[in-house]
């Protein structure tokens, strides 16, 4: 039997049932990405889906990705090109029996998916929940409506009941497994970014100095949990605002799926066994139930998350003016600490969650801006983008999502508890300082 493995944000060997499951079934297994040309288009909004900072944490990631399956003797098929066009060619030309993938379930993704499985019926599809902490089949819910609306009964309820499912790996398939065809990565320059943007550097001070990757992301967890041990003060330093080590920065890895929420429990455990147990420790796992949460309320609403209303189908009066979007984006608001957060992402792709939340309430709270436009530069800018987090969190702070309180923040109060010498604000605005 013949597997194709699809990959999307499941850019991982180890700990992917997908990949798992396609080797134990199938003698041959070759993996595909494609390189969508839809996620590089303009939005309604005028600015790229998709941003440099993304796509080239994510050509890494295909890069890593590539030569960890050649590994184990998996060739990885990687194109630029439309899904619906590609995999029933490489279906047909490798005389593909079962395609194994991902399960998502928000509309982009499942109307492209939707139209491979029309153009090629006679091929069988298995896919997999494999973004989650806990497991969609393990929780105490028969359907998705049942999921509650605050966070911390949903947290309390998972906590009692389930367990986190074990990880899986995969062992080398014979060498005769790979394929002749091989594939090159493209450059930024190939998917149409000019050749300027094509060799961009994040600036020396980016708080995310990284690249992307299965291998780098085990690297961050060495670095952070064993190395230098920074998990065991998490819950201390997570409001951060400046360098690498306030919070994990695990999110982009995990947004791709470069690395599984269950891989980072169990390192979680092992800390706790070998080094400390605390406060702290715990705090990275309930910071994860959060990831969780937003998900299964994406599961529940489907694509209210994407509505001016949101979840809570609440009517408020949103702004479209553009002259806003331009001083928020380009950091020329008369708040110097929206403006400094915002001109990170600018530059880097990064913000912090204090930042994040800061920038969204002034956005959608203060300016009462429609939140969907900030949503979607979050999406365009950021290299951790995740759909349920971002529009998640954006319907949080937007006051039409799960915030049982609907709090506004108050910036300059956040400046003074947050940056009280003004560091970071300094950082980034005037930045021949640094
Ligand atoms: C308006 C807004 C938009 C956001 N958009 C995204 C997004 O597109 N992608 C994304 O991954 N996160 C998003 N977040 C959540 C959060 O800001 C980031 O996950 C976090 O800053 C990433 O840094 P870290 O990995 O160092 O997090 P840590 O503090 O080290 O937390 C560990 C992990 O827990 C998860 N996590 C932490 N906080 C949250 C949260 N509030 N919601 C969901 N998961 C969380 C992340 O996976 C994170 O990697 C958003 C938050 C806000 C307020």
């Amino acid at each position: 039997m013949n597997g194709l493995v699809w990959f999307r944000n499941d850019l991982r060997t180890i700990d992917n049932h997908s990949l798992y499951n396609a080797c134990r079934e199938n003698e041959k297994v070759i993996g595909i990405y494609c390189l969508d040309p839809r996620h590089l288009e303009t939005t309604q909004y005028g600015f790229k889906k998709t941003e440099k900072f993304r796509t080239q944490f994510l050509l890494e990631t295909l890069a890593e990705l590539q030569q960890n399956l050649a590994e184990k003797n998996i060739t990885l098929l990687v194109y630029y090109g439309y899904p619906e066009q590609l995999i029933p060619e490489v279906a047909a030309k490798y005389q593909i029996d079962t395609i194994y993938s991902q399960n998502e379930w928000t509309q982009e993704e499942v109307d492209v998916e939707n139209e491979v499985r029309n153009l090629i019926p006679a091929v069988n599809w298995k896919t997999y929940y494999d973004q989650f902490l806990f497991h969609p089949d393990d929780v105490p819910y028969e359907d998705w409506e049942k999921i509650p609306e605050v966070f911390t009964e949903f947290r309390k309820q998972l906590e009692k009941k389930i367990r986190v499912r074990p990880t899986v790996s995969i062992t080398a398939k014979p060498i005769s497994n790979l394929i002749k065809e091989k594939t090159t990565i493209p450059t930024l320059e190939d998917l149409g970014f000019d050749s300027e943007t094509s060799e961009f550097k994040q600036p020396n001070k980016t708080a995310f100095p990284f690249k992307g990757g299965e291998n780098k992301a085990k690297k961050r967890i060495r670095d952070y949990f064993w190395d230098t041990k920074k998990l065991a003060v998490y819950k201390k330093t997570r409001n951060g605002l400046v360098g690498k080590d306030y919070s994990s920065k695990l999110s982009a890895w995990l947004a791709n799926g470069s690395i599984s929420a269950r891989m980072i429990y169990w390192e979680v455990q092992q800390f706790e066994k070998k080094v400390v147990k605390n406060e702290d420790t715990y705090w990275l796992i309930f910071e994860l139930i959060w990831r969780d949460y937003f998900k299964y309320i994406s599961l529940k609403h489907g694509n209210k998350i994407f509505q001016l209303n949101g979840i809570l189908q609440k009517e408020y009066h949103w702004n479209q003016n553009t002259k806003a979007f331009n001083q928020w984006t380009n950091g020329t608001t008369p708040e110097h600490f929206v403006n400094a957060n915002m001109i990170e992402l600018q530059k880097t792709g990064w913000m912090s969650n204090r930042g994040r939340q800061n920038v969204a309430s002034y956005w959608a709270k203060e300016w009462e801006q429609d939140w969907r436009i900030g949503a979607a530069y979050f999406e365009s800018m950021l290299i951790d983008y995740d759909v349920h987090s971002n529009y998640g969190n954006w319907m949080y702070n937007a006051g039409v999502g799960n915030d049982p309180r609907d709090r506004k923040f108050n910036i300059k109060r956040q400046a003074e508890m947050y940056d009280s010498d003004g560091k970071f604000q300094k950082m980034w605005l005037i930045p021949e300082l640094f």
